[in-house]
């Protein structure tokens, strides 16, 4: 079942929560909302779920309009971050309870729980009160109850957020597995990016409830389409640098505090096209590398010196904070780079970066737009 939401406002009071508001999730995909707090990603979340009433705008399930049907009528389940389990039943009970509500016949949900419990390898413990289970574990139960029911769709609202770290990663897994197995349409709220980009097939960033951009993992993090999504995706977050733009005999180059580039053609002709005089340039941190003495300047290739802030090691790789030589404290004076560890560099230690335009990212100073958009 495919879920279209189509120009959907949610105002409280005179305050819009959601901005005209347009989103697709396939048929048996996993659609994440993230942001910031405050985004809007709750209120679309229940607006969904049929909670929150919608402004204006449409919402549809396949071919259905749902937008104004109460949420018993819209074959949906929900798992909640805070698991919202009867503590004093057992798993079996607890994933059982929808189908007692519904009075279907005890050899019917011995059957139908009996599958859950298989599914959510949950057959051990079936008995146990779920108040003696870890966090994980009782998360388990609530998506057996949630999918016990045979939703069409399925909304994840922070389903991680209270499991301990050990577990989280295994739970995370254990869920994605679960939605591609049973072709489960959903859509997952979250607050992380690692949990949106692990989980889900496309991702839509929103922010102060507008949305953002929405696409791949992989997209989102190759083409951000401005400079919110690009800080928003990736650890550590995208460096951005002010560049004015200088144009002499032909060659296009872009100058920051402490750096210059000469513009490959491609890159060049793009920046003319939308004749922009300053630029924020995107670069992620492992499109650094450490320039070796006698590489050449060639077009296309940048260059930038400092000083090492700060070096963290992270097993195969060492993230340096490093100060650009700007002769200035601009705002931009400090980038991430990423660069193959474990290096023999300290703290203080002088370094020289390269790195190659095709790797950059280009947006508008002003609004913030990728250029390619
Ligand atoms: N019931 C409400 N009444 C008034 N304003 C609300 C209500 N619910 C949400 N808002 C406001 O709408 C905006 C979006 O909130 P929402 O909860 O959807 O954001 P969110 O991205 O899910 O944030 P969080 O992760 O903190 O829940 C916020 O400014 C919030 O204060």
């Amino acid at each position: 079942m495919s879920i279209s939401i189509k120009n959907v406002w949610k105002n409280y009071g005179d305050v819009p929560a959601v901005r005209d508001l347009n989103l697709d999730c396939g048929t048996g995909r996993m659609l994440a909302l993230l942001g910031p707090s405050g985004c809007g990603k709750s209120t679309t979340l229940k607006m969904v779920a049929g909670i929150e009433e919608v402004t204006s705008g449409e919402i549809w399930f396949g071919d259905r309009e749902v937008s104004t049907l109460p949420p018993g009528s819209r074959n949906i389940a929900m798992v909640f971050e805070d698991y919202a389990l009867y503590m004093h039943l057992s798993v079996f009970e607890n994933i059982a309870f929808p189908l007692r509500l519904r009075h279907l016949p005890d050899k019917e949900v011995k059957q139908r729980v009996g599958t859950m419990l298989d599914l959510l390898r949950l057959g051990s413990i079936a008995n146990e009160k779920v108040r003696h289970l870890s966090g994980g574990a009782q998360q388990r139960v609530a998506i057996g109850r949630a999918l016990v029911r045979d939703p069409d769709v399925i909304l994840f609202d922070e389903p991680l957020s209270h499991i301990d770290a050990d577990q989280k990663a295994q739970l995370r897994t254990e869920i994605k597995r679960l939605q591609q197995t049973q072709g489960l349409t959903s859509i997952l709220v979250t607050h992380d990016q690692t949990e949106a980009i692990a989980m889900s097939d496309a991702i839509a960033v929103m922010n102060h409830g507008v949305l953002q951009q929405v696409g791949s993992p992989q997209d989102l993090y190759t083409h951000p389409a401005n400079t919110f999504v690009a800080t928003f995706i990736g650890e550590p977050p995208m460096n951005l640098l002010n560049a004015a733009v200088e144009e002499e005999g032909g060659i296009l180059r872009l100058r920051g505090a402490g750096w210059s580039l000469v513009l490959s053609e491609e890159k060049a002709a793009l920046v003319r096209q939308k004749a922009i005089q300053s630029l924020t340039v995107g670069l992620r941190p492992e499109h650094f590398s450490l320039a070796n003495g006698d590489a050449s300047r060639s077009t296309g290739k940048g260059r930038l010196s400092g000083e090492v802030y700060f070096r963290e090691h992270r097993g195969d790789t060492d993230v340096l904070l490093l100060d650009i030589d700007a002769g200035t404290q601009s705002a931009d004076h400090r980038v991430s780079a990423d660069i193959p560890g474990p290096s023999a560099l300290r703290e203080g230690d002088r370094v020289e970066l390269s790195f190659d335009d095709s790797r950059l990212c280009l947006f508008d100073a002003d609004s913030g737009r990728n250029l390619l958009f």
